[in-house]
């Protein structure tokens, strides 16, 4: 053992268990090597290292110091501490670790200050009074200069051809202020631009005029559509194809502007091309895209590193458009793109940005007296798909308010159609009724696309895979019961009628995480998998699928970019889950389309629609500096 690691707080992981609840292996091996490569030691830096892998580990670009002022962590929880995120089942006491007042904690940092010189060969860097590894500051700083670039890059464009290409997108006249068309004129002179909105909002149909007004200012320029997922892509495929032929039979654009639309989205891994066992793509720096215009979907799933990647592939004259809805949980992975560029309520133009959309547009738009001045960000607000008082785009709203009484009165009162409150039976009950009701069908269904066509009209959401009203159990739970109704005859594995998901990319399938299929016997009454393609269904051998699982119940996460006709969100039995948060309720209820049903208690409600997903980073205040220095 070498002197550096004798000094350590906690000679071994064991050690450290005893004194830290809920402590993790991968934190405390990263926080030993941090702490061997740092020069100063003292237990104070250790616990901090130990806190900045935690909160890597919980989606965090960086750890954010003032948070940890006076804060004990990895106590063991007692009673009324409900909310400690660092707690797991107690099995003895652990009196966790007390951080000193903010000003210690910073000074004790000092040494990885960003202007300090010493600090280019640290693994980890202080910025402000955030704390980063190395590699995540790098791609902040990355993606925030590569977006400034872009906001620099203003292209000119012709006023008054640009009013014509605007006055033939949108030939119906609106007295109020139309966010659609105030989108598309604003994104047509800019090299980067975001149409951010709550779920219905239009922001594909809004998008797909914008790309006809693109083509018509130049009919030559190569278009790629892409978004996180498969599934998402797929979805984005079909909007945008629904788009174009809803703007075909209306007449308003010339045919020959539509048909140069693409009709294909692909995954952003594909646009950039995978490398075999490789974290690294085809497409970076040194090896750019070729294409003008790109176009992500469902940018709410995207991380840092996967953003600061696409950016690094496109050309500098490149376009580049994102949509989605900053509302909706984070990615899985590190950071929170969309929500850190996002994070104003309402769209906040400069007086030049300002005159240029009211002279294309013919409108007037209101004052904008905010700062700073956000000229990339159009948020369109009005929802196409659910009707003003409906009731889950109502209680969408309220959730995201954290408006906990309202929202739960809403929940409750039984008198909304498009929304049920189910949390009054038990849930083993509930299963059955809903199994009964959209599961069983299927399996009566005599050809695929019958089959089919019920599963995709629902799905129950979770939030997470274990406990009683986890995935697993429910996936279960539905599953004895069509065993009992005689729907499922021959329990298996694998058997006829079987709901799947993908849970892994495999390019040589052409089948990737998320993907839905089905397990059916063909005429020839063997069982094959299928799944949707074009507009039939592919079959394909079992032995060849990538892993899979059950998917009667899937988790909300898992859902993002897919909807549903019918819903039912089935949330725990105890509000201490720490995944609970009034984002991942707001994103299982905005997956559905017509009907919503929802099975909590009143605690738990309250629990999740108070608490609100945040996640540390830098990118918004670098953005703000920028934008404020540069009106
Ligand atoms: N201005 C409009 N006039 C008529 N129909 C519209 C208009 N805008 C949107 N729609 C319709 O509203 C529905 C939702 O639009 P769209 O799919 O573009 O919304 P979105 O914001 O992309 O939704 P999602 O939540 O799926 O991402 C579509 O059926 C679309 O055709």
């Amino acid at each position: 053992m070498n002197s550096s690691m004798s000094c350590l707080p906690y000679q071994t992981f064991y050690q450290a268990e005893q004194v830290l609840e809920g402590i993790q292996a991968i934190d405390y091996y990263l926080a030993c090597n941090l702490y061997e490569n740092s020069q100063n030691k003292s237990s104070l830096l250790f616990h901090l290292y130990l806190a900045l892998s935690a909160s890597q580990r919980d989606g965090h670009s960086c750890l954010d110091v003032s948070a940890l002022n006076e804060q004990t962590l990895w106590q063991t929880k007692t009673e009324g501490t409900e909310n400690n995120r660092y707690y797991q089942e107690p099995v003895e006491e652990k009196p966790g670790y007390s951080f000193p007042v903010f000003d210690t904690l910073l000074s004790s940092l000092s040494e990885f200050e960003v202007a300090s010189k010493d600090c280019k060969e640290q693994l980890i860097v202080l910025e402000h009074q955030n704390l980063y590894l190395r590699r995540y500051w790098q791609f902040e700083v990355e993606l925030a200069n590569y977006i400034e670039q872009r906001l620099l890059q203003t292209e000119a464009v012709d006023v008054s051809q640009t009013a014509s290409i605007i006055q033939s997108l949108f030939s119906e006249a609106n007295e109020d202020v139309d966010w659609q068309l105030t989108g598309v004129a604003n994104a047509l002179n800019k090299t980067f631009s975001i149409i951010a909105g709550g779920p219905g909002t239009g922001k594909t149909y809004t998008v797909t005029k914008l790309l006809a007004g693109l083509l018509m200012q130049n009919a030559n320029i190569r278009i790629d559509m892409v978004a996180p997922t498969g599934k998402a892509a797929q979805r984005l495929s079909e909007s945008i194809v629904s788009a174009v032929n809803s703007f075909k039979q209306q007449q308003v654009i010339d045919d020959s502007i539509l048909e140069k639309i693409p009709t294909t989205a692909s995954t952003i891994h594909r646009l950039l091309g995978v490398i075999k066992n490789s974290p690294n793509f085809r497409h970076h720096q040194q090896n750019k895209l070729n294409t003008d215009v790109v176009l992500i979907d469902e940018v709410s799933m995207v991380d840092l590193p996967m953003m600061t990647r696409i950016f690094r592939a496109l050309p500098k004259d490149c376009k580049i458009i994102l949509l989605g809805d900053g509302d909706q949980l984070p990615s899985v992975a590190t950071g929170s793109v969309l929500a850190d560029l996002t994070p104003w309520p309402d769209t906040q133009y400069s007086a030049t940005n300002k005159d240029f959309v009211e002279k294309t547009t013919n409108q007037t738009l209101p004052d904008f007296d905010s700062s700073p001045s956000v000229d990339y960000l159009t948020y369109l607000t009005l929802s196409r798909r659910f009707s003003g008082d409906g009731g889950i785009g109502r209680i969408a709203k309220l959730v995201i308010a954290s408006e906990t009484e309202p929202s739960w009165s809403l929940l409750t009162e039984k008198s909304n159609q498009e929304l049920d409150f189910i949390g009054d039976k038990p849930l083993t009950e509930t299963i059955k009724r809903l199994t009964e009701q959209f599961y069983a069908p299927i399996f009566s269904a005599s050809t695929i696309e019958q089959a089919f066509s019920l599963l995709v009209k629902f799905r129950i959401l979770v939030p997470t895979r274990i406990g009683e009203s986890g995935l697993e159990n429910i996936n279960e739970l539905v599953e004895n019961y069509l065993t009992k109704q005689h729907c499922i005859t021959n329990k298996q594995e694998n058997y006829h009628g079987r709901p799947i998901m993908i849970s892994q990319n495999h390019y040589g399938v052409n089948l990737f995480n998320g993907d839905i299929g089905l397990l059916f016997k063909d005429n020839s009454g063997r069982l094959m998998a299928y799944f949707p393609e074009g507009d039939g269904y592919r079959a394909i051998s079992i032995a060849r699928l990538p892993s899979f699982e059950t998917v009667y119940a899937m988790t909300i996460h898992k859902t993002q970019g897919s909807e549903f006709e019918n819903v039912a969100l089935i949330l725990p039995e105890s509000g201490a889950n720490r995944l609970l948060s009034r984002e991942l309720i707001y994103t299982g209820i905005t997956r559905a389309k017509k009907h919503l049903q929802i099975f909590c208690s009143k605690s738990v409600w309250q629990t999740a629609v108070s608490q609100k997903v945040s996640r540390a980073s830098g990118l918004t205040t670098r953005l703000m500096s920028f934008l404020t220095s540069s009106h």
